[in-house]
């Protein structure tokens, strides 16, 4: 039984993926349990190979789990027809990769925009929008900057920005901070940070970077696709919900 002030954003329940690589079976996620609440800024930790790309692929509604559920907004999330699915994505959830995934001959400007001319913005709205997060995220002066002229730092703050056009409940990042220098890795993942706590959006990223556990809320460990989970720093919002049994 769960009492919790606020209902979970995603719950995974008794979730399992695995692999076929020919005859042999590979389990990249065993049996997973957990909640994530709406607001959380949570790092998914482990080695190579431990299971976090699964976890973010399965938490951004991008996979299926070979078995248990994953319910998000309260929305089991096998009961959708693909396109509900989709809509559900493209409406609720940010993403962040660790190429930054930026559209080289486009403005940052226009990379920002595209997720909502792809919904159908006016471009004059959509514009606007870009323009807020390209100042929110420190890039206000670097708009007609295309990709290649900006350092790795400033292109993934392009798509933070990109990621957050949308309002998103929830953003996932899978290892947004692999091609970054140490300095970098942690201005990006303090900006996710403020940003979580200022808009109550959800973060769940992905690192293998021990250090950038210092900046987060709640850390889930993955060991050979079994979780384990450090609550030390759980926000006011995460420690109010009280798991009973
Ligand atoms: N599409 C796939 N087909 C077969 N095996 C896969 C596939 N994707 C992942 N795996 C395997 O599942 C396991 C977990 O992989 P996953 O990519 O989730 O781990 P990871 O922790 O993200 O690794 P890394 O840090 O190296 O990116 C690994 O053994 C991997 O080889």
């Amino acid at each position: 039984m769960t009492i919790s002030s606020a209902a979970p954003l995603l719950e995974m329940v008794g979730v399992s993926k695995h692999y076929m690589m020919g005859e042999s079976r590979i389990d990249a996620l065993k049996a997973v349990d957990v909640a994530i609440m709406p607001g959380e800024f949570v790092a998914v930790w482990g080695p190579s190979g431990s299971g976090k790309s699964t976890f973010c692929n399965l938490v951004g509604l991008l996979d299926a789990p070979s078995s248990g559920s994953v319910h998000f907004q309260g929305q089991d999330a096998a009961l959708l027809s693909d396109d509900q699915r989709s809509g559900l994505r493209n409406r609720a959830i940010g993403f962040i990769f660790q190429g930054f995934n930026l559209i080289p001959v486009l403005s940052a400007l226009e990379n920002v925009m595209l997720p909502l001319q792809v919904g159908h913005a006016g471009a004059r709205a959509a514009a606007d929008a870009a323009r807020k997060r390209l100042a929110e995220v420190g890039l206000a002066s670097h708009l007609a900057h295309r990709p290649a002229k900006l350092s790795g730092g400033q292109q993934q703050r392009v798509a933070i920005a990109r990621a957050l056009i949308g309002s998103p409940a929830l953003v996932v990042a899978d290892e947004p901070t692999a091609n970054l220098d140490s300095d970098n890795a942690l201005k990006v993942i303090s900006l996710m940070r403020e940003i979580s706590k200022s808009e109550g959006t959800a973060f769940v990223f992905s690192t293998h970077d021990e250090r950038l556990l210092e900046r987060v809320d709640r850390r889930i460990m993955l060991h050979d696709g079994a979780m384990t989970e450090d609550r030390r720093h759980a926000p006011a919002a995460a420690s109010q919900w009280v798991k009973l049994c």
